[in-house]
Formats: C-alpha cells, structure tokens, sequence
C-alpha cells in the first residue's frame, strides 16, 4: 500500500516535470507561434521558477492543512488547466498567465511527495525514498523530450499541449483514487504505542540517527493546528540548514538543464546538439547510482550530512574552475566530470529535506519542505539571472563565444559565496539547537577514531 502511494504521487510529480520542460523542447515553435526572439524565451522560464518559488510556502501549510492528496488533485488539474490555456492562446500575454497556472500546479507535487514519505515509511527508508523522488520525477523530462515532441512535430502545437492537459486531468482521478495522506488501519498498534507517540509531545521531531524512529503507522494522524506553522519553522535552525542547503547545491544543475547549459555545449565547447543532449542523458542516469548512494550514506551517518553537501558542492566547484580556466575547448571526457559533478550536487540538494524531516515536528513538515525547496529555486532564479546579465553585458547582440560563457558561468561564485556562508552558519545554530535536545554531534576526528575503533570490534554502526 506504502508503495502504491508513493508511486501514484510520484507519477503526479513525472507529470509536473513533463509540464515544466515542455515549453524548453518546443522553444522554437513558441517563438514562432507568439512571435518573440528566442532569447525573450527566457522570460517563460524566469516567470515559472518566481511563481514555483513564491508558491512554496503557501502550499506547505496548505499541505500540513489540508494533507497530500487533496493538494495533488487540485495542482494536477491547475496545471492541466495552464496547459490546456497555453494550447489554445496566441498572445504572449495569455501565454505567460498560462505558464503562471503551470508553475503553480508543478510547485504542488514535489513537496506533496516528501509529505507522503514519512508518513508511509520507516524513517530509515525516508532518505533513500527522497532520493528516488527526485531521479523519478527527473524522467518527466525524458517525455517532453520523446512523446511530447514527436506529438509537436507531428501534429502541432495544439494537439500537443492539449495531450499534456489530457495527461494532468488523468494524474489528478489517480491521485484522488490511490493516495492517502497516512496509513488508516493501523494493525498491531497498541495503546502503548500511541501513548509513547503522545508521550512525545506536540514539538517531538524524528530523532536524528538514534535509531529510535517510531515506524510511521503508529504515529497518529497529526491534529490541524490553529498556531501558525511558518512563524515555527522558520526560528527552526534546522529548516535553515536545509533551506541553504538546497540553496547551495541545486542551482548549479539549474542553471544548466533549464536555461545555459544547451548554449554552452554547442555555442562555447564547439559540441553538436546531439552530444549535448547525450551529455545531458549521462547526468540523468549518473543520478540513478548517485542518488540511492547518497540515500545510504545519509541513513547510515546522519552526523555527517553536512559533509555530503559539502563534498558535492567542492566537487562541482572544482569540476567548474577546471572547465572554464583554460581558453580552449574542452575534451568530452572533462564535460562528462563536469555533468556528473553537476548531478551529484542535485543530489546532494535533497539531502536538505532529510534536514528538515529531522528538525521540525510532523505537523510542520509540508511548511519546512516549502521552506527548503524555495531556498533552491530564488538561487536558481539568481543564478539563471546573473549568467544572462553578464552575457549582455559582453556581448549585447548574441551569437556568444567561449569566452562569453566562461566569464558568464563564473557568476555562479556570488550564490556559491552566500549559500556556502549561510550553510555553515545554519549548521552551527543547528548543533546548538541538537545540543539542547541532548544531541550532540562529535567532531569528525573523534568519529572517524571511534569508527575504526568499532571495526576493530566488528561493529558496523557509527556511535
Ligand atoms: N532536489 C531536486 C530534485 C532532484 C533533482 N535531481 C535529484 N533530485 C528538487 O528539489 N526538485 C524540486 C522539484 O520540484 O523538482
């Protein structure tokens, strides 16, 4: 039943990603159809990451509210509804409403899905289940890529937007029929347990690495709160640390899939639009390995979560500095580096939902997901922004060269400074506050001694 859930949601949120890249794929048919340059396309992907960012917070509380199920059903259909707009309009002006509708629809269905997860799963499970809704949900784009496109140049621009609006009106009745927001029956609950969950009080958070997780069918379905859930969460240092880790680590990947990276192959490293896109499949299947390894790597040592984040963003950095250094073209073999450097730090980004799962209490789990993912999508948005103004800045009539997009891609040290700043200060506040919980985090020295130690003594398990 666990997996029935998920996997309905999931398919929900393959939908939204179809929706959100469609308009990417079909670039040249929009610029012809509401007759803009293919650069003012641009704006379509800036409005959908502001109105997905700025609907963050308010379908988090909508979903500690209201719960999963009902939030999928209507974002489903507010997203087939844009498409079905965009099918129909040949204004920009309409047009843009209609990418508004899409990015409020698409902003509902990946926090939906992470809401679900611990509700239906062993806390043990919940990092690897993360992970895999964020490679899942990533093949949305394999179907504007495939389906979607031989629909658009088969039969048009109509036929094809209305299939997609078709295909939101579908996952809206399988997600009204298949999810539930909590398991219902509760077999082999005991008093005992309920009084242990109530024992915990209203603030209790899953307990980070104890290996004490209550398995989720005997937490009781959490009771709506009138007290405000933002004003909570965001004096929660932990929902800090999962907002700037996000921040930090999934821009980069952003501003490459959505907007530059296509540019950047093929105008700068000379590569044709066949190689770019084989580059680009490689960074989706590297995420299958990346993915679940750093789901385990995150249950088996929730201490050191910082230290992926931290790894993935000095791998991505190097892999970066060492691309854009040197004048010339790149071998193939260093752009592959650089995209499965670029897949290990989104990976890495969905480490700060495990952050947030761990700091705040059930209840406020929907508002502290919103919360992180809005961290990643404004440093995308600032990011996608800054590569473009310098672009103008350097070459204020197009056809850019490497040296354009090598200047232009450096930008990206402004949010790698600040997220970097953020995270490390949030992760002190974090300690404190774990501190007071009676939790506290060894230096890595002293942990790594004790984990030799343990596997001298046949121990697997970090203390
Ligand atoms: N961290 C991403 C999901 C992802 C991408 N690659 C691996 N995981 C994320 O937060 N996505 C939000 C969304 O709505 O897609």
């Amino acid at each position: 039943m666990a997996f029935t859930v998920w996997g309905a949601a999931l398919a929900a949120y393959v939908v939204a990603v179809t929706g959100r890249t469609s308009l990417g794929v079909a670039g040249l048919q929009a610029a012809d159809r509401f007759e803009i340059s293919a650069a003012s396309l641009s704006m379509f992907v800036v409005v959908q990451l502001a109105v997905y960012a700025a609907a963050q917070i308010p379908v988090g509380i909508l979903l500690d509210k209201v719960g999963s199920r009902r939030v999928l059903v209507v974002g489903a259909v507010v997203l087939a509804a844009g498409q079905l707009l965009l099918a129909l309009v040949g204004t920009l002006p309409l047009a843009l409403v209609a990418r508004v509708l899409v990015g409020v629809g698409d902003a509902t269905a990946f926090i939906s899905v992470l809401r679900l997860v611990p509700a239906w799963f062993p806390a043990q499970r919940v990092p690897v289940l993360t992970q895999m809704t964020g490679i899942v949900g990533a093949t949305g784009q394999i179907i504007s890529a495939v389906p979607f496109m031989a629909v658009l140049l088969g039969h048009g621009w109509t036929p094809a937007f209305v299939s997609l609006a078709g295909l939101g009106v579908f996952m809206a009745g399988v997600a009204a029929l298949l999810v539930r927001d909590r398991p219902a029956a509760v077999p082999g609950t005991t008093r005992t347990a309920v009084a242990d969950v109530d024992a915990q009080g209203d603030d209790a958070v899953q307990p980070v690495g104890t290996g004490a997780e209550v398995p989720p069918s005997r937490v009781r379905a959490p009771a709506v709160k009138k007290k405000a859930s933002l004003s909570k969460v965001v004096r929660e240092p932990g929902a800090w640390l999962g907002f700037f880790t996000h921040f930090l680590t999934l821009f980069p990947t952003n501003t490459f899939i959505l907007l530059w990276g296509v540019p950047f192959l093929t105008a700068g490293q000379g590569l044709s639009a066949g190689a770019a896109s084989a580059l680009l499949t490689i960074s989706a299947l590297a995420g299958i390995v990346l993915g679940p390894v750093s789901g385990v790597l995150q249950s088996r040592h929730p201490m050191r979560r910082s230290w992926l984040v931290i790894g993935a963003f000095g791998f991505v950095v190097v892999a970066w500095v060492s691309v854009l250094v040197p004048s010339t073209p790149r071998p193939m073999w260093q752009l592959v580096v650089l995209v499965i450097a670029l897949t290990a730090s989104a990976t890495a980004s969905n480490i700060g939902f495990d952050f947030a799962r761990t700091s705040v209490p059930a209840d406020r789990l929907g508002t502290a997901t919103g919360m992180v993912n809005v961290g990643g999508f404004v440093a995308s948005l600032l990011s996608i922004f800054l590569v473009g103004l310098v672009l103008d800045l350097v070459r204020p009539g197009g056809g850019y060269v490497l040296d354009d997009f090598r200047l232009a891609f450096s930008a990206q040290a402004v949010p790698w400074v600040a997220g970097l700043i953020g995270l490390l200060a949030a992760r002190r506040a974090t300690r404190r506050r774990m501190a007071e919980r009676g939790v506290v985090v060894p230096p890595v020295r002293e942990a790594i001694a004790r984990m030799l130690g343990a596997r001298g003594d046949g121990s697997r398990r970090e203390p």
